[in-house]
């Protein structure tokens, strides 16, 4: 047990997705998985364990924003030795070419967040995927057809703020794909634990034509996201 999660050790696979969602994390269980049991209710973030293609494997909803991130991501490494972990989340896109309902494997995540600053002061530590995850991310989504992008997703601390155009803009201009919430922190701590990290992204809406997705598909029909992060996890 750690402080948020209620599962003891041998209830978490080494390997675990994690989407933001609580209820994307039930529709994974019970889509994805086979034999999936519940191990987690607190706070109603839900985590459950199953197999995919034979392999036991576990994703469980992280909640909004890096402080919500960190704290699942550090008890699931620390207190449950998770060695994997790949997020499935959306994003907003901020390039005329990257489309809704585009793939996204995060290469680098740049932020605004200062988890970073706080642990290295005037440095700018850079949060990376692991390489073979990405990798084999990759090959999968290429297997399947799919039109994946592989670039720097920014990692928001703020869904609503003011001048957003603005940064948008700024953000475009450096090659910035798309905006999100959680990769940053992900990146930065597993990288503190010595463990596999990458993030795979839905393009939820779209910031610069105003289109989007509903809340029904956002929580539920990410299923080549979904396909291609069980299909990774299950080779690392
Ligand atoms: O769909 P999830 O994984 O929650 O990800 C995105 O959606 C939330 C904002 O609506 C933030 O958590 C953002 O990162
Ligand atoms: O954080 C997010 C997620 C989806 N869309 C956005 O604009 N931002």
């Amino acid at each position: 047990m750690s402080i948020h999660i209620g599962a003891s050790k041998e209830e978490i696979a080494d390997k675990i997705l994690l989407p933001g969602d609580p209820l994307r994390a039930k529709y994974i269980a019970e889509t994805f998985l086979d034999d999936a049991k519940c191990y987690n209710e607190v706070r109603g973030m839900y985590g459950y364990t199953g197999t995919y293609k034979g392999e036991r494997i576990s994703v469980q909803g992280t909640g909004m924003g890096v402080p919500s991130i960190s704290i699942y991501a550090t008890e699931l490494m620390q207190s449950y030795d998770v060695q994997t972990l790949i997020r499935v989340g959306t994003c907003g896109a901020i390039q005329s070419d990257v489309e809704v309902r585009d793939v996204i494997l995060a290469s680098t995540s740049s932020t605004d967040s200062q988890l970073n600053r706080v642990t290295f002061g005037a440095i700018d530590f850079a949060p990376t995927a692991n390489f073979k995850l990405l990798k084999d991310a990759f090959e999968t989504g290429q297997k399947k057809g799919l039109q994946l992008r592989v670039g720097n997703v920014f990692t928001s601390d703020s869904f609503y703020r003011d001048h957003a155009e603005e940064l948008h803009q700024k953000l475009a201009s450096y090659n910035v794909l798309a905006i999100e919430m959680e990769t940053s922190a992900l990146y930065t701590l597993a990288a503190k634990y010595g463990r596999r990290a990458l993030s795979v992204l839905t393009v939820s809406d779209h910031l610069l034509t105003g289109e989007e997705t509903t809340s029904q598909e956002r929580q539920t029909t990410f299923n080549d996201m979904i396909e291609v992060s069980l299909d990774a996890a299950i080779k690392n």
